[in-house]
């Protein structure tokens, strides 16, 4: 579904620069990885440069769906842009570590948006039934800031599958949660992840979670104090 080699991503120059690289990455639909390491080590960096949004460095090998995209991904000019821009759009979901639903959207607006911008205008029986799992059936028609935090998280989480992506990207999503309902919340969303056949690469530190679900882990290691790789355990 998704393979990527050599991949190496850098922030900041000069005394601050630091970079990131990925050596091979292999996932199959509806598997879980699990990006972990200590606070700084480029976690998020990572989930970028995966989710087409940091322009690597350099790269040998990016393959999406049996699409070879490393060339686009490599060297993105105004026109590729643009391919990139779609091809994210289509097969990649986001759900940051803010959140990122859009306040003047009621909760339901914002599930289906990415959904209808696809051009999907009926869904499937796995999402109405997350609707319910999720616990957010009653939240619909409420605005984001009549949402407490988590509901808002769960709101994030759905709009990020409801297009149904090839591959789901989420930076903590759990984050501002306490540890009991980070944990439900971790569990609902692997769950709904696997059974539609999407494939995760979640941040997280639920390491019992990690741990009892058997994922895959993307374990943060120092190279030298400006660099990081991170390799498959
Ligand atoms: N825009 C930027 N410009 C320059 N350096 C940056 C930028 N963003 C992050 N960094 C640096 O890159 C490194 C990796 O940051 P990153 O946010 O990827 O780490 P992280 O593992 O996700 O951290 P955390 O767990 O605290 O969220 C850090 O040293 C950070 O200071």
């Amino acid at each position: 579904m998704i393979t990527i080699g050599d991949m190496v991503l850098s922030r900041g120059a000069g005394d601050q620069a630091f970079s990131v690289s990925l050596p091979v990455l292999r996932l199959e639909a509806g598997q879980v990885v699990a990006v972990t390491g200590p606070s700084g080590c480029g976690k998020s960096t990572l989930v970028e440069g995966l989710g087409l949004i940091l322009t690597p460095r350099s790269l040998g090998q990016y393959e999406l769906l049996g699409q070879d995209i490393t060339d686009l991904v490599r060297a993105p000019d105004a026109a590729r842009d643009t391919q990139l821009a779609h091809l994210r759009s289509q097969h990649l979901g986001f759900v940051p570590q803010t959140g990122g639903v859009l306040p003047y959207l009621t909760a339901g607006q914002n599930i289906l948006l990415q959904a209808r911008i696809q051009g999907q205008s009926t869904q499937p029986p796995w999402f109405t039934d997350a609707i319910v799992r999720l616990g957010i059936e009653a939240l619909l028609e409420r605005y984001p800031r009549e949402l407490s935090v988590g509901q808002r998280q769960r709101v994030s989480f759905l709009r990020a599958v409801a297009h149904r992506p090839a591959i789901l990207l989420a930076d903590e999503p759990t984050a501002a949660l306490d540890p009991h309902h980070a944990a439900s919340l971790f569990e609902v969303m692997l769950e709904i992840a696997r059974e539609a056949n999407i494939a995760m690469v979640v941040v997280s530190h639920e390491w019992d979670l990690i741990d009892s679900f058997a994922l895959t882990r993307l374990q943060a290691r120092s190279v030298s104090p400006s660099q990081m790789e991170f390799v498959t355990t």
